[in-house]
C-alpha cells in the first residue's frame, strides 16, 4: 500500500515549529587487527554511537544557476519543471502525455515505512524531510551560446514538438548570461556556438561570475586559503579551467556548486578552499544511463560471487555533448569517470580478485549526429562462473540522455539544498555542525563521486541509495531499512 505522508511518533523525535530534532543510535562496527599468540587476527566489535540531528524545516526559495543552461540538459530540465508546474499535457503519436518527474529519486521514488496488517507500506521519498518544491525553483545560468531557452530546447531536439510549442512562451525570454569560454578546455567543434562570452582575464571573468551570482563577498583574505590557486588566478595562468572559475565563484559566495560534467573541475586547491569555507561542492559527472546500469550489474555479479572479467561499454550519440566528446582531450575525462565506477565493487571481493586484479574494461563513445540525444549504449559483460564456466551478458540500452539527466540534476539541487539545512553531532562532539562540505550524500547521482580526502568512494548504486535514504531516515528517527522484516520470519 502507498501512503502520501507520515509523522514519526517516538521519544527520540521532536517536531518543533522550525525543526525536526532526532536522537539516533548509529549501529556500526569497530575493527581491531592485532597479533594474538604470534598470529594476526581481525576482531569486529559492534558499536553504538548516539547522534543528534536537527533539520531546519523552513524550506527556502531556491535559485539554480546552470553552467551551460542552453544545452540539452539545461533546457530540458527547465522545460520539464515548467511543464510539471503548469500541468502541461501534450499529444504524441501514441497518446496524450502528462508531465511527470519519472527518473527523479526525490520526486518519483518511494521508501518503505513498515508493515500494516501484513501489508508493506510505502511513502514518497520526498516525504522523509521537507524539500524544495521544484515548481518554486527559479532557473538561470550561463552559456557561451546566446540562444534563448526556447530556441535551445528546439536545438536540442529532446522534447516533443507539441510540448515545445506550449513551453515556448514560458522560455523564449530566458536568455543565459555570457559564459567563460576557453578553447583549451572544450572541443574545437564548440567554437561555432561561442558567441556570448565574458571577456577579460580569468580573474575578471571570475569577478563577473561572482557578480552574476547576485552578491559578492569581499575577495580579500581568500588567498591565505588556496594560495597557489588564487595566485595563478592573479597571474591569469592558463591552467585554470572555466568550470573551476565557476566553482571558485560559488565557493567564495558559499553557494553550493555541483559538477555534473566529467572534467577535473575540483582541483585540490579548490577542494581545500571549499572545506575551509565550509561551502558545499559535489559531483562529478551525472550518473544517468550506461554507467548507472554498470554500477547495478557489477554490484549484482560480484555480490553473487560471479567474477566479471571483461566489461566493454560502447555507445554512440548525436547530441552536442557527443560532438564535444568526439575530441580526444574531452573524451579522456569521460572515459575515466565511466571506467572507475567498478573499482569499489571489485575491491570488495578478495575471493574473486587477487589484490590489484581488475576486469578488462573498455569505454568507447562515438558521435553519430543522426541519433541526436537518444544515445544507444551497447554493453558486454563477460564473467567467470562455477567450475570454469563463462557467462556473457549483452545489453542494448537506449538512454534518452537529457531525459535521464534532467531529473538527476533536479535531485542534485534539491538534495544539496536539503543537506545545507541539516546539522548533526555525535555524542563525543561539543557542537552541532553541517555535513562535510564535500557532499558524499550526492554519490548516488554521480559517476565519479567526489569524497573528502581519505574517505572511501562507493559506486555500487544500491549502497549509494541506501546510504542517502538511511541518513535522511535517521533525521526523522527511523532505523535504516534493513529489509529483514523479522516480524514475518
Ligand atoms: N545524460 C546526460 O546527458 C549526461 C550524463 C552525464 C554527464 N553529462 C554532462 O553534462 C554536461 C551537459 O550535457 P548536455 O547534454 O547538456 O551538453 P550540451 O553540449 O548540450 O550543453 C552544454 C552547454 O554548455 C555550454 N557551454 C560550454 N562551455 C561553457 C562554458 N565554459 N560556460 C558556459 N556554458 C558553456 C554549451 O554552449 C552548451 O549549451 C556535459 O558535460 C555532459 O557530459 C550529461
Ligand atoms: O551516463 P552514461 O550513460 O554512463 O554516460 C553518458 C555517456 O555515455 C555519453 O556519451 C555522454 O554524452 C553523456 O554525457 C553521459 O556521460
Amino acid at each position: 500500500m502507498f501512503i502520501e505522508s507520515f509523522k514519526v511518533d517516538s521519544p527520540n523525535v521532536k517536531y518543533t515549529e522550525n525543526e525536526i530534532h532526532s536522537v539516533y543510535d548509529y549501529q556500526t562496527t569497530e575493527l581491531v587487527h592485532e597479533n594474538k599468540n604470534g598470529a594476526y587476527q581481525w576482531t569486529v566489535k559492534p558499536k553504538t554511537v548516539k547522534y543528534e540531528f536537527k533539520t531546519n524545516t523552513h524550506v527556502p526559495k531556491l535559485g539554480v544557476m546552470l553552467v551551460g543552461w542552453g544545452g540539452n540538459n539545461g533546457s530540458t530540465l527547465t522545460a520539464g519543471v515548467i511543464a510539471n508546474r503548469e500541468g502541461i499535457s501534450w499529444a504524441t503519436k501514441e497518446k496524450v502525455q502528462q508531465a511527470n518527474y519519472f527518473g527523479s529519486l526525490t520526486q518519483a521514488s518511494s521508501i518503505r515505512v513498515g508493515s500494516f496488517n501484513g501489508e508493506e507500506i510505502y511513502a514518497p521519498f520526498k516525504s522523509l524531510l521537507p524539500m524544495v518544491n521544484p515548481a518554486e525553483i527559479v532557473f538561470g545560468g550561463w552559456d557561451i551560446s546566446d540562444m534563448n531557452l526556447a530556441d535551445a530546447m528546439a536545438r536540442g531536439k529532446v522534447l516533443d514538438i507539441d510540448l515545445q510549442k506550449q513551453l515556448r512562451p514560458f522560455m523564449e525570454h530566458m536568455v543565459p548570461l555570457p559564459g567563460i569560454y576557453d578553447p583549451d578546455f572544450i572541443a574545437a567543434n564548440q567554437g561555432s556556438r561561442a558567441n556570448h562570452l565574458i571577456k577579460g582575464t580569468k580573474k575578471q571573468q571570475l569577478e563577473q561570475v561572482i557578480k552574476d551570482i547576485r552578491y559578492s563577498n569581499v575577495l580579500v583574505g581568500l588567498n591565505d586559503t588556496t594560495e597557489n590557486l588564487m595566485s595563478s588566478l592573479d597571474k591569469n595562468e592558463s591552467e585554470i579551467s572555466p568550470s573551476t572559475l565557476y566553482a571558485i565563484a560559488c565557493v567564495v559566495e558559499n553557494v553550493p556548486f555541483i559538477n555534473g560534467s566529467p572534467q577535473n573541475t575540483f582541483v585540490p586547491g579548490l577542494i581545500e578552499l571549499a572545506i575551509k569555507r565550509n561551502s558545499l561542492i559535489g559531483g562529478d559527472d551525472f550518473k544517468s544511463g550506461q554507467t548507472k546500469m554498470k554500477s547495478v550489474l557489477v554490484d549484482f555479479l560480484v555480490g553473487a560471487g560471479i567474477k566479471p572479467t571483461s566489461i566493454v561499454s560502447y555507445n554512440h550519440l548525436g547530441n552536442n555533448d557527443g560532438m564535444n566528446l568526439s575530441a580526444p582531450q574531452t573524451f579522456r575525462s569521460k572515459e575515466i569517470s565511466k571506467s572507475n565506477v567498478v573499482d569499489d565493487m571489485v575491491a570488495s571481493n578478495g575471493i574473486l580478485y587477487e589484490p590489484g586484479e581488475h576486469p578488462d574494461h573498455v569505454v568507447v563513445i562515438k558521435y553519430v549526429p543522426y541519433v541526436g540525444d537518444s544515445k544507444r549504449a551497447m554493453d558486454e559483460y563477460t564473467s567467470e562462473i562455477f567450475m570454469g564456466g563463462k557467462n556473457t551478458i549483452v545489453m542494448h540500452n537506449t538512454c534518452e540522455d537529457s531525459l535521464l539527466a534532467a531529473p538527476i540534476i533536479l535531485d542534485l539541487v534539491l538534495l544539496a539544498e536539503l543537506t545545507t539545512r541539516i546539522q548533526f553531532k555525535a555524542e563525543n562532539e561539543e557542537k552541532f555542525h553541517s555535513f562535510h562540505p564535500v557532499a558524499t550524500l550526492l554519490s548516488y547521482l554521480s559517476k565519479a563521486p567526489l569524497v573528502p580526502p581519505g574517505t572511501p568512494v562507493v559506486n555500487a548504486l544500491s549502497k549509494q541509495r541506501a546510504m542517502l535514504e538511511n541518513v535522511l531516515r535517521a533525521c526523522v528517527g527511523l532505523a535504516p531499512e534493513n529489509n529483514m522484516i523479522l516480524e514475518y520470519k
